[in-house]
């Protein structure tokens, strides 16, 4: 039995902790640490998983989570750089932060795989990507996967691409809740009552989600299935296209790339 450990059990890491429990995991294999008492309290209440220091973590656990936020990940190296080492397979889950970083601040040869993992967690749909640094093994990967694969799915990805995975996945359940957001509030205009609309729009979510991950057939053909000729969707469609709705994804999305590639060098 191998004991599991996060670090910073906010809204990433709860949802870890959470979905580690619904996929089997006892509450005796799991630690966390919380920098306040009440919030440490509450995640206990609620899961019956125990809070501890930062320093009892690294001596109690073979995996560490680092689940802070990345303008916080400092002092949290200089309190595990002592304490840990090879034995210990560390975990970031932080945007920006390259293994490098913690193989330049930890013991030489502490085993470190970095993941972008998503908020989907919670309901066990996370989308997680994982690249190992240069002292984790294959095993070391193939543990993280079986760990994730608890909450949703996991693919190996090259670390090179964890800034461009960070933009796509990590931040994309943001836009769809966005875009959901957005399509209520136009069944508020159209004069549609709230939790009509909520409705209509949630479970058109989820049915479209459903029909990209099970049909495997390519988004643009779904598209075109519910555009008919001389239609309603296709009227639709051309305000998307003329006020650049496409663009302004591409570019969006480039932007949370570079913020992430930021976060890293904030670190070099
Ligand atoms: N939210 C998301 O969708 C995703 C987040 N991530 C990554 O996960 C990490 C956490 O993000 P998120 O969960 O959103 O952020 P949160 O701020 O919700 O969680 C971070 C938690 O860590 C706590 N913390 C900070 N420093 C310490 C410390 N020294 N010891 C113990 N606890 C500490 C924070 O406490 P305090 O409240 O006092 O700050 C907070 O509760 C980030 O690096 C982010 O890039 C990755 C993928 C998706
Ligand atoms: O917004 C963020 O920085 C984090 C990383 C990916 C999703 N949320």
């Amino acid at each position: 039995m191998s004991t599991i450990a996060v670090v910073g059990a906010g809204k990433i890491g709860e949802s870890l902790l959470s979905g580690l429990l619904h996929g089997g995991r006892g509450a005796d294999e799991l630690l966390f640490t919380e920098r306040h008492p009440e919030r440490s309290a509450e995640l206990t209440a609620r899961y019956g998983v125990a809070g501890v220091e930062v320093a009892e973590a690294a001596k109690r656990a073979d995996v560490l989570v680092i689940a802070v936020k990345p303008q916080d990940i400092e002092p949290v190296l200089d309190e595990l750089a002592p304490l840990v080492g090879p034995d210990t397979l560390v975990v970031s889950l932080c945007a920006g932060l390259p293994t490098s970083l913690y193989e330049r601040r930890l013991a030489a040869g502490v085993p470190v795989v970095r993941v972008m993992p998503n908020t989907p967690m919670v309901v066990g749909e996370a989308m997680s990507a994982i690249s190992a640094g240069s002292h984790a093994t294959a095993e070391h990967l193939a543990l993280v996967t079986e760990l994730l694969s608890c909450v949703g799915q996991v693919i190996e990805v090259p670390e090179t691409q964890q800034d461009a995975v960070t933009a796509l996945s990590g931040s994309g359940p943001a836009y769809f809740f966005y875009l959901v957001e957005a399509m209520i509030d136009a069944g508020i205009l159209l004069g549609l009552p709230r939790a009509v609309s909520e409705k209509l729009i949630i479970q058109s979510a989820v049915g479209a989600g459903k029909m990209l991950a099970e049909t495997g057939e390519h988004p643009v053909i779904l598209r075109e299935a519910v555009t008919s000729p001389a239609g309603t969707t296709i009227n639709a469609i051309r305000e998307l296209e003329k006020h650049g709705v496409r663009a302004a994804l591409l570019a969006a999305i480039e932007a949370a790339r570079d913020r992430s590639e930021e976060l890293g060098k904030a670190h070099e």
